[in-house]
């Protein structure tokens, strides 16, 4: 039977019971995977690399961002071994393929029904930032919201999947679904890449909203590479990946970010690479930078016990690494943002914003929202 065309893989991603997608920034690496070999529902790093060793089959999945989420909820933290891989640029299939395909047919997306945003947000988050004018050891925490959304129908996943690929390119994507439950991320930021010895990792902290015109969307560029603020905000998280890992890696970092560009934000960028120079495996790579101050913040446990008091709900997934592990031990984690979650015709919608000691709370809740757009453009049937 020949290769799968991603029309078939799409209708048979809506079809299943399980199913993940996982494609690189870059579209490099485009995986498809359906049904169940193995699985793991399990937040525990470490339990997770035992289970992984054992697996004979690409894995692909997320440990959640901390530990607050105690359900069998994917957004626990949920690894699984598909009964079928496709690699699509490679025409690489591992495990038992399909034996036939769904016919596909043509549907209209869920709408969305009615939302219901976080309305004092701004409000806390000025607390935050009160804290952090009066000590000065306190420097950076993202701190995110959640949008609830009613949709009309269920989601047409391979409508949605099509849709991620025209409206989202140059992102990576990663679409989980198990008991029900969807998970959509279509992230720019990695949080590390293993390939044999070569290791990468990115900064990404630092936004801007992008403008339609050329010359204005130039200047935007310009005032985000030259704001004091994003840039401080943007060194906590290069200076921290680098401290992170001097153990394990010899780095090279440029000394000064780039543009990023995705279609509703702009974000300074740092590609950071290296050689491993110890035999690590790409769980203890994960465990070593999650989070980074791209998510958590600075100093950590005073961030990570804000974010658990002052956010509303716990983040499961989102900010948090998903990504794919190959049976030889080379894989990617990136980081779950421009996410949500998928139950029936419920959508929960994440994002959230560093914010430092001079941060202006009404902006960055503007930023929030502009970062919701990816997951809102999919829901717009
Ligand atoms: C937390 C999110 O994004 C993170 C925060 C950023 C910022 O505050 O500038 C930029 C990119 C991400 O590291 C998100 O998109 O939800």
């Amino acid at each position: 039977m020949s290769f799968p065309t991603k029309q078939q893989l799409y209708a048979q991603f809506a079809q299943a019971d399980d199913a993940v997608y996982f494609a690189s920034a870059d579209k490099q690496q485009v995986y498809f995977g359906f049904g169940v070999e193995a699985a793991l529902n399990s937040g525990d790093a470490s339990v997770v690399k035992a289970w992984l060793r054992e697996q004979k089959q690409p894995v692909f999945g997320g440990l959640p961002f901390d530990k607050q989420v105690t359900t069998t909820s994917i957004m626990a933290g949920y690894f699984v071994a598909p009964a079928v891989v496709y690699e699509v640029n490679q025409a690489k299939t591992w495990g038992q393929p399909m034996a036939s395909w769904p016919t596909i047919t043509h549907a209209n997306q869920a709408a969305i029904a009615s939302q219901h945003d976080d309305t004092t947000w701004v409000e806390r988050i000025e607390h935050a930032i009160t804290t952090m004018q009066t000590d000065v050891t306190k420097q950076k925490v993202v701190l995110g919201r959640q949008r609830q959304l009613q949709l009309t129908t269920t989601v047409n996943e391979a409508q949605l999947l099509q849709d991620l690929n025209t409206q989202q390119p140059n992102s990576y994507h990663f679409v989980l679904k198990h008991a029900g439950e969807l998970f959509v991320s279509a992230t720019p930021e990695r949080l590390v890449q293993v390939k044999a010895a070569a290791f990468s990792t990115a900064g990404v902290a630092g936004t801007i909203r992008r403008s339609a015109d050329e010359v204005e969307d130039q200047q935007l560029a310009d005032e985000l590479f030259n704001d004091a603020k994003n840039r401080l905000e943007h060194a906590y998280v290069v200076n921290t990946i680098k401290e992170r890992l001097a153990d394990l890696v010899t780095l090279n970092v440029p000394t000064k970010p780039t543009i990023m560009k995705n279609p509703q934000v702009q974000h300074l960028y740092t590609p950071i690479n290296g050689q491993l120079t110890a035999a690590v495996n790409i769980l203890d790579l994960v465990t070593r930078l999650h989070p980074t101050p791209a998510l958590g913040g600075k100093p950590l446990a005073w961030a990570m016990a804000t974010i658990k008091q002052l956010e509303l709900a716990p983040r499961g997934l989102f900010a948090a690494p998903i990504g794919v592990v190959l049976p030889n031990g080379d894989g990617e984690f990136v980081v779950g943002i421009r996410a949500m979650l998928i139950n029936h015709q419920t959508a929960h919608l994440f994002a959230g914003a560093g914010i430092l000691a001079d941060s202006d709370a009404t902006q960055e809740f503007a930023e929030t929202g502009l970062k919701m757009l990816p997951m809102m453009n999919l829901l717009k049937g």
